[in-house]
């Protein structure tokens, strides 16, 4: 079994996290944390994040006291990025692996995580369905293949509640396009206002839209003469993310500290 800790378990992502982890035959929940502070401390997990049974796991506002009690093999995080930075240094002095699926990391914050991963192994991965890691690769060889002359845009759409913007998934699939274009990041484009002139041929546009209950679309438009390609992955549920997650927790147990994502996870590095 593998001993399993969830932080921010009442949260979108923890709960979902929680449940999946509570249903899989070879994890074992030994803690979940809430926010410092938090009035949801000292309830059961199972019942806070209304499971509809208990877990027999108190909720703790602590991760190092939760690590030092529950001799955890590996803690998976969805809390956001300065909690997550955070329980990364936790980790990385607990010596307890981590897998991380909180976005709007600063290029600071990432310089952090990486420092942490030096002492412990950290999956990092702004989503985590299988499903969407295998759309960066398809964008990633569509971009090569096709070439400069098509004009290449990322659209993504989430929940009004979402507090970073563009999304994780957008800035990576963004960035591995212009890797496969011989593009930087300078070349992304984020707003496009007023006497804009005509689109750039190298620029990359990123947009993003907020509303109700989305739970996570990206689409990679290849825009061509004559012809378009789009790329589109949906999300209809958590679920998937937080399996992702389990996955790369199963993998990341027992292995050596470093910086992985989850083309380690799936097997998909090097492989376009
Ligand atoms: N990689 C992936 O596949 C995915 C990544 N994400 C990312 O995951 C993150 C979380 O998303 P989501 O679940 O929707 O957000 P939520 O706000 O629903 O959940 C975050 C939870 O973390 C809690 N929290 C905050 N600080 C701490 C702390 N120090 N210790 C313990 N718990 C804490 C929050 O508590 P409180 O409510 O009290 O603030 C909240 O319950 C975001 O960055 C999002 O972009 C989301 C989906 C998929
Ligand atoms: O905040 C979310 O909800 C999501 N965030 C991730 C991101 O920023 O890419 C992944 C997913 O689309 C849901």
């Amino acid at each position: 079994m593998i001993r399993t800790v969830i932080t921010g378990s009442t949260g979108r992502m923890g709960s979902t996290l929680l449940r999946l982890a509570r249903d899989a035959k070879d994890l074992q929940v030994v803690g979940a944390t809430v926010r410092p502070g938090s009035a949801a401390a000292g309830q059961d997990a199972g019942l806070a994040a209304r499971l509809g049974s208990a877990l027999d796991v108190l909720l703790m506002d602590d991760l190092d006291r939760t690590l030092a009690l529950s001799k955890a093999d590996v803690v998976v995080d969805f809390t956001g990025p300065q909690a997550s930075l955070a329980h990364a240094r936790t980790c990385a002095e607990r010596g307890v692996p981590l897998v991380m699926g909180s976005t709007g990391f600063s290029p600071e914050d990432d310089a952090e995580l990486r420092e942490c991963s030096r002492r412990v192994p950290i999956v990092a991965a702004p989503n985590m369905s299988v499903g969407v890691n295998l759309v960066i690769r398809m964008a990633a060889e569509l971009a090569r293949v096709l070439g400069p002359s098509f004009d290449v845009e990322v659209l993504e759409a989430h929940h009004r509640m979402k507090k970073d913007a563009p999304s994780g998934t957008a800035l990576k699939l963004a960035e591995v396009l212009a890797e496969s274009l011989g593009r930087t990041r300078d070349d992304l484009t984020f707003v496009r206002d007023g006497q804009t002139g005509p689109r750039s041929p190298g620029e990359i546009g990123v947009q993003a839209l907020r509303g109700g209950d989305v739970v996570g679309e990206h689409t990679v438009y290849f825009f061509g003469e004559g012809e378009r390609i789009e790329l589109t992955h949906r999300a209809t549920n958590r679920d998937q993310f937080a399996l992702g997650a389990l996955r790369a927790a199963r993998w990341v147990a027992g292995r050596a500290p470093g910086l992985y994502d989850m083309a380690d996870v799936l097997g998909l590095q090097g492989k376009t």
